[in-house]
């Protein structure tokens, strides 16, 4: 399915970014590698499986543009920081990370070391079944999360394969968004929550979306939401039309770029949901020039030469953070804050 290639899309902009200087990720390479190794095991024919591990390593080896390597730092530097600033508001306490649409994110394996944290990751079958199957075959993942599991060997063994992984501080389990109903289908405790949605409510109708915050929020007593999607600006805005139409070459649609275009749009959105959640936005733009200190931008600047200023400015106003909480509060600078 094309929206489940997105995962790559993603994952192989992370590896670019680490490769570059940008990120430091320890487990990345480790997983890329381990999910190229497996991704035969999901293919029908043995020509699929050549076509499918062909693929992936023609993926790692494509050379992304300084643009977007920045922007796949400062996505990833934005998130990190509100989840640092979730977890360090509740010191003592059992906390719980919910990843909707994880694809082969690797913040589980980063954040693993953390003391009473519980980490929840869906996305579909498919993916799933992949991303536990490179665990499966990487002993320094394996040994990250503490799994003692046989890998399948062969196609037949794969399709019997339970996607689930369940231990006391991971949950890996299959989900469609769009057929989540009921909050047990996760097996989520009542514990302070930070539901993460990265690049996933841009692909999901307006309904499921409202479904999941409002399934989640009236389910775990101090639930917040971080999300982080592109925004395609004003109706007059080229950039969201652009978007559109590149997406649609690869089947892809996102059905909300332009309705929720601004940072405006998604405030009166969530706020109209009436969640009793404090609302803070932000472009990523705004995350560049006010989340990062002198030496980080100093940095980051002599990673390599970016002479497309002015582009970059304009594709990072197009991207935005939002962070809907109570019981808490992100310690960053936001553009609009609504209070519930
Ligand atoms: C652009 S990727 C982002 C992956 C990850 N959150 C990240 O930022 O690296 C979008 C992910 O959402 C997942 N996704 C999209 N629609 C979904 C649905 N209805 N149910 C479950 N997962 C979905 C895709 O499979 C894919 O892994």
């Amino acid at each position: 399915m094309a929206i489940q290639e997105t995962d790559y899309d993603a994952l192989f902009s992370r590896y670019s970014a680490t490769n570059k200087g940008y990120l430091e990720d320890e487990y990345l390479a480790e997983l890329l590698q381990s999910l190229i190794d497996v991704s035969p095991l999901s293919a029908q024919s043995p020509h699929q499986q050549m076509n499918t591990k062909r693929k992936l390593l023609r993926m790692k080896k494509s050379i992304k543009m300084p643009i977007i390597n920045r922007g796949t730092y400062i996505r990833t530097f934005a998130i990190d920081s509100v989840i640092e600033s979730f977890l360090n508001s509740f010191p003592n306490e059992k906390t719980q990370v919910v990843s909707l649409g994880a694809g082969s994110d690797t913040r589980v394996f980063r954040y693993s070391n953390r003391p009473n944290l519980r980490w929840i990751e869906c996305d579909f079958e498919q993916t799933v079944k992949l991303k536990k199957c490179a665990i499966l075959k990487s002993t320094k993942l394996r040994n990250c999360l503490g799994i003692d599991e046989q890998l399948p060997t062969n196609n037949e063994e794969f399709k019997s394969l339970s996607s689930t992984i369940d231990t006391p501080s991971y949950l890996l389990q299959a989900l469609d968004l769009n057929e989540f109903t009921d909050f047990r289908q996760l097996d989520i405790h009542d514990v302070p929550t930070i539901v993460l949605a990265e690049c996933v409510f841009c692909y999901l109708p307006d309904s499921t979306c409202n479904n999941i915050l409002s399934l989640l929020n009236t389910s775990i007593s101090n639930c917040s939401f971080l999300i982080y999607d592109p925004m395609g600006g004003e109706q007059s805005d080229n950039f969201g039309k652009v978007m559109v139409n590149n997406l649609a070459q690869r089947n892809i649609s996102m059905p909300n770029l332009m309705k929720y275009g601004t940072l405006d749009a998604q405030n009166v959105r969530f706020q109209a949901l009436g969640l009793n959640l404090n609302v803070a936005l932000a472009t990523i733009d705004h995350v560049m020039e006010t989340w990062l200190s002198q030496e980080e931008l100093a940095r980051i600047s002599k990673l390599e030469f970016l002479d497309e200023l002015e582009e970059c400015k304009l594709l990072f106003k197009h991207y935005c953070l939002i962070v809907l909480y109570k019981g808490w509060k992100p310690e960053q600078s936001f553009q609009v804050k609504a209070i519930a």
